[in-house]
């Protein structure tokens, strides 16, 4: 299982030391071990370099994953981030496609195969979100709007193969309703995009699904009953280092229990 906090654009330095701090005093690690639990940070992009740093001195075994990465690769792109940069500081994934770049910044779904593709040619681990609007499910367009995300994706990651790229991806669907909006997917919806997912679409490496979307340690164990999922991406809850680690506990029990698979990634 992989636990991503999306931090978005929040937390500051001296925040995110305090909250290294408690994840360093935490004794959960080595039953997050044996439970195949991996955790993920993604802060905002100033402070990529000190939380890999911090990260490294505390010997805590948790990756650094960007928030976006540029469609180019170095040059005149004022204000741009390329997969080498991240790579240079230590960086190991990027979120990308997350629904508010699209909405906010107008990433397009060309943008994020381009990505995509940076990405997978240089071994950082793309995690893609997908997921539609609320309208889009009251109107019965859900599907296809997962399509449409997901399709392009499907093909470039064909297209990779074909150049002998290793094209293995996380894909997260983040229903946009959901978000932030306390109203969490139930379990079966959650298990009926991902068998979408899976089968609607022909990948040549089978993609791990994560599930984004008002998740908190009270509702992360009955969503995880979807056992097509390999994950969670979570924003607003996991700000609090504690919920984090309640959350991680609680998955890591419920696995030791045998209720629920390691879903290895
Ligand atoms: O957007 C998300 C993670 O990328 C989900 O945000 P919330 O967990 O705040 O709903």
């Amino acid at each position: 299982m992989l636990l991503v906090a999306n931090w978005k654009m929040n937390m500051t330095r001296a925040q995110i030391n305090d909250y290294l701090d408690v994840l360093s005093a935490s004794p959960i690690w080595p039953a997050l071990e044996e439970a195949g639990i991996e955790i993920a940070l993604a802060p905002s992009s100033v402070y990529l370099d000190h939380l890999v740093r911090s990260i490294r001195e505390k010997e805590l075994p948790i990756r650094v994953v960007a928030q976006d990465v540029s469609t180019r690769t170095s040059g005149a792109f004022t204000g741009e981030i390329g997969v080498p940069n991240l790579l240079d500081i230590g960086v190991s994934g990027v979120i990308l496609g997350h629904s508010e770049r699209r909405r906010f910044f107008g990433e397009t779904d060309e943008d994020v195969c381009d990505k995509t593709d940076l990405c997978l040619r240089a071994g950082l681990m793309p995690i893609i979100c997908f997921g539609e609007s609320s309208a889009d499910r009251k109107s019965g367009r859900a599907f296809d709007v997962i399509k449409t995300q997901l399709q392009p994706v499907a093909d470039r990651a064909n297209l990779l193969r074909e150049d002998g790229v290793y094209t293995a991806l996380f894909l997260a669907y983040e229903p946009i309703w959901a978000i932030g909006s306390g109203i969490v997917a139930g379990a079966t919806d959650v298990c009926e995009v991902t068998a979408f997912g899976f089968d609607g679409f022909t990948w040549p490496e089978r993609p791990k699904f994560l599930y984004g979307g008002s998740i908190t340690s009270d509702n992360i164990v009955e969503i995880s009953a979807c056992d097509k999922l390999s994950g969670f991406l979570v924003g607003s809850s996991w700000l609090d280092p504690k919920s984090l680690l309640h959350s991680a506990q609680k998955i890591a029990s419920v696995i030791k229990e045998g209720s629920l698979s390691k879903r290895a990634h």
